[in-house]
């Protein structure tokens, strides 16, 4: 699982990793992209309006001799106007804001005196003039363009004056319209006082746009590109440049998703090359991390059961198919040995007598429970040595120890293969004799007994012992109450005058 997930960690990252240098070059490209588009756009209409001086400069010559022949000024305001769409109305005006003639006539302007912004500032200025946009006498949001007209002795005699409708169709209209994306992109035109002379919204021209951060950089006169939320707080990668004939500020922007798109489309051709290969890394890395972790899986199962018999044998059948495993196998194969020979030796310690290396009473108990449990029949032979205190008060206590050894080894001697030896006090002993009748179980504590009177005990000589017998289940189906019939016969043997056998009877 742990492989799985860091190789989805690895793959995002990659992914995340080529999406974002992408993404960013993307954008760097578009923006590059709107810059050149609006600079492109910047200087067509510098181009636009020089022309468009151009023709009024060429006709101001021509009515310089011409303004008071009426049917000459009617015929070139006529022909400036329709030769080009250039302007929207073409007007005379004398130097006193009379108006001489107007094309189209149908503005009913002529023989008025007009004070509007782009009629006064041509006749302060006596100059060429591209007037900012302002609202006309008959409602017109409008640009002025004029050129003044000097008599041939030089005298001021008026101006000749082009305007541009910004709401309605002309050929800046068109000039800055068309463009080239159709997803969303699109230009806007603001004059230095951050005023809209084009937008696509119809709605807006001549609103000021006071907060917007190109705008504001525009109007300082900067140029260059921008990421930018537009007034619906859509980011768009804008590229903004200035028409220096009339200061206009010219921002070309394209909505960032719709830049985006070939991005989306790019990831997405890489996921479904990728898909596959990545799909069978993953299932090589399962497969791989499955090979690498299952022996040391089994390992480490047997190392939480080192105590159980089946370990060695599940450790020895993991298949450690690589260098590091085989070693731990190796190592906890050692380990169980080593810990199931201690667990062995503290076994047999448990259930040993330690000074004759007979079974202690833990042994007895638990092989009665044995012999209970496979339901086998069996008789006990009770044995103590006579006058004990005697031998230890007479020879010490290590001789006392060393005639309760040879008493084991003839006790030992005696049993056959399945009997089980017991010393089971200080100086008693008990024998279980399994599949053994009470008779049998008799006899064979006779032999017992003439064996130890017959035996020669070192430094001590002869001894004597006491021997009781009892049968389970013959004498009680209480395994107790067998135990002490055998402890009670044993008594009997050493009231009736000890070295002798006695036999429970029923
Ligand atoms: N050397 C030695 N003596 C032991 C051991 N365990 C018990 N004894 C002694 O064995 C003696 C048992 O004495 P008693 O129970 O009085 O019986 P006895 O002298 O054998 O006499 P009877 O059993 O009546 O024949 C005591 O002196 C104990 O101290 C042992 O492990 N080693």
């Amino acid at each position: 699982m742990l492989s799985i997930l860091t190789g989805l960690i690895v793959v995002v990252s990659a992914f995340y990793a080529a999406h974002s240098v992408q993404r960013q070059q993307l954008v760097k490209a578009s923006l590059g992209n709107n810059y050149v588009y609006a600079d492109k756009l910047a200087k067509t209409t510098d181009d636009f309006l020089n022309s468009a001086q151009q023709q009024l400069m060429f006709s101001a010559a021509v009515l310089a001799e011409n303004l008071d022949k009426k049917n000459i000024l009617e015929a070139e305001v006529d022909r400036v106007r329709l030769q080009t769409d250039t302007f929207n109305s073409v007007l005379i005006v004398d130097v006193s804001t009379e108006v001489l003639a107007t094309s189209p006539e149908a503005l009913q302007i002529t023989g008025l005196k007009l004070s509007t912004q782009g009629v006064l500032e041509s006749i302060a200025k006596k100059a060429p003039v591209i007037s900012d946009p302002y609202i006309s006498t008959v409602g017109n949001l409008l640009v002025f363009i004029s050129h003044p007209i000097f008599s041939s002795k030089g005298d001021y005699q008026g101006f000749i004056a082009g305007t541009i409708y910004l709401k309605q169709a002309s050929a800046l209209h068109r000039l800055l319209g068309e463009h080239y994306h159709k997803d969303g992109s699109y230009i806007y035109v603001v004059d230095k006082n951050k005023r809209l002379l084009y937008h696509p919204n119809q709605a807006r021209l001549g609103s000021v746009v006071e907060y917007n951060a190109v705008i504001n950089r525009v109007v300082q006169g900067q140029e260059g590109e921008s990421v930018v939320l537009n007034s619906e707080g859509i980011e768009m990668i804008a590229g903004f440049a200035i028409s220096k004939k009339a200061e206009w500020g010219i921002i070309a922007q394209r909505p960032m998703s719709a830049a985006l798109v070939p991005l989306e489309t790019l990831m997405q051709q890489v996921i479904y090359k990728t898909l596959p290969a990545v799909i069978l890394c993953f299932i090589f890395i399962l497969w791989s991390a499955k090979k690498i972790s299952t022996p040391l899986k089994m390992l480490a199962d047997s190392a939480h059961k080192m105590n159980e018999d089946e370990t060695e044998k599940n450790i020895q059948s993991v298949k450690s198919w690589y260098f590091e495993s085989q070693e731990l196998k190796k190592a906890l194969l050692l380990g169980v040995g080593l810990l199931h020979n201690n667990i062995k030796k503290l076994r047999e310690d448990l259930h040993k007598d330690p000074l004759t290396g007979l079974g202690n009473r833990r042994n007895l108990d638990a092989t009665i429970q044995e012999f209970k449990n496979l339901e086998i029949k069996f008789s006990i032979i009770t044995i103590d040595i006579d006058y004990f205190k005697k031998i230890n008060d007479t020879y010490g206590h290590d001789v006392g120890d060393k005639v309760i050894k040879n008493l084991a080894n003839i006790l030992a001697n005696v049993c056959r293969l399945n009997d089980v030896p017991c010393r089971i006090g200080g100086e008693e002993f008990l024998i279980l004799l399994p599949n053994t009748r009470k008779e049998d179980a008799a006899k064979i504590a006779e032999r017992l007994r003439v064996n130890v009177e017959q035996a020669e005990m070192p430094m001590v000589g002869k001894i004597t012992i006491s021997l009781g017998i009892s049968s389970y289940p013959d004498d009680s189906v209480d395994v107790i109450s067998v135990l002490k019939y055998g402890d009670e016969m044993l008594y009997k043997a050493k009231h009736n005058g000890r070295n002798r056998v006695e036999v429970f009877d029923v």
